[in-house]
């Protein structure tokens, strides 16, 4: 038996997110082989909050928290920023998005993010979505990307190319020896990779009557039906006297 803290944190570590059951997906790939722009159609058509891991990073760099020096530096140089970094960002805006659905997109990086990640949420994720890319795709893309990163010149891309092959393919690799790899060959136009994406997902459509409309729609049929039902008995009644 642990401190009331230990236990407290057992309980909210216990496989759950703040005592709710969570599905979590992490998206992998290369730099610029589209997760982030696959995740923008999955959070459409399935309902999933997309976090990824870069954009957080970039967000604490913005808000001048005392870490904010030490990312940029990390990213400049395409190296990849201490697991409890990444991983106190990610749990926090896991719980305050309120969904019980995730994308993490471009995390974890490495074997140690990996086990950290584990080893603090308990959380192991559902499948693991690969974007496998050729590299010259990637980096045709990268160039055309656009975003003012200070990390889209070629000097940087070609060492985040290295790391991805030396850190997070390892990751990817583990994944695979468990079953957990669903593999999408990224190198075709946007509209055909989603496609193959569409085939992994397909058990989290999101049914019409569980969006907020749907359960509009459903509230209103069940109270027509009730006020047709009540209407009909006190008509039989009239007309049986
Ligand atoms: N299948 C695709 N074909 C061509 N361009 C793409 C494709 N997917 C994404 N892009 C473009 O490539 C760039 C990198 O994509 P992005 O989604 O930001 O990659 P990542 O998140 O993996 O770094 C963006 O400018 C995006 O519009
Ligand atoms: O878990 C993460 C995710 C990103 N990064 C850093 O953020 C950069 C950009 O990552 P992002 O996923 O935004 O872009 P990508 O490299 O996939 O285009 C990486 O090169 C790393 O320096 C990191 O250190 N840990």
């Amino acid at each position: 038996m642990g401190t009331a803290a230990e236990v407290a944190d057992k309980e909210t570590n216990g496989g759950l997110l703040d005592g709710k059951k969570v599905t979590v997906v992490f998206v992998l790939g290369g730099p610029g082989s589209g997760k982030g722009t696959q995740c923008a159609n999955i959070v459409k058509r399935y309902g999933f909050t997309h976090l990824s891991a870069g954009d957080l990073l970039r967000a604490e760099i913005k808000s001048g928290s005392e870490n904010g020096k030490m990312i940029q530096e990390m990213i400049k140089d395409g190296k990849i920023v201490p697991s409890e970094v990444t991983i106190k960002l990610l749990h926090r805006a896991m719980l305050e998005s309120g969904n019980d659905k995730f994308l993490i997109d471009g995390f974890p990086r490495n074997e140690e993010n990996r086990a950290a990640f584990e080893a603090v949420t308990n959380i192991e994720p559902e499948f693991v979505l690969f974007f496998d890319c050729p590299e010259e795709e990637m980096e045709r893309r990268i160039l055309g990307r656009n975003q003012g990163r200070e990390d889209d010149n070629i000097e940087t891309i070609r060492k985040r190319f290295k790391v991805f092959l030396d850190s997070s393919l390892p990751v990817i690799k583990y994944y695979e020896s468990i079953g957990k790899v669903r593999k999408i060959d990224a190198g075709k136009p946007v509209d055909e990779v989603f496609e193959s994406v569409k085939t992994i997902f397909a058990k989290y459509e999101t049914k019409w009557y569980d969006t907020p409309r749907g359960r509009t729609m459903m509230l209103c049929i069940g109270g027509f039906m009730l006020v047709s039902a009540a209407v009909a008995l006190a008509l039989r009644k009239r007309n049986s006297r």
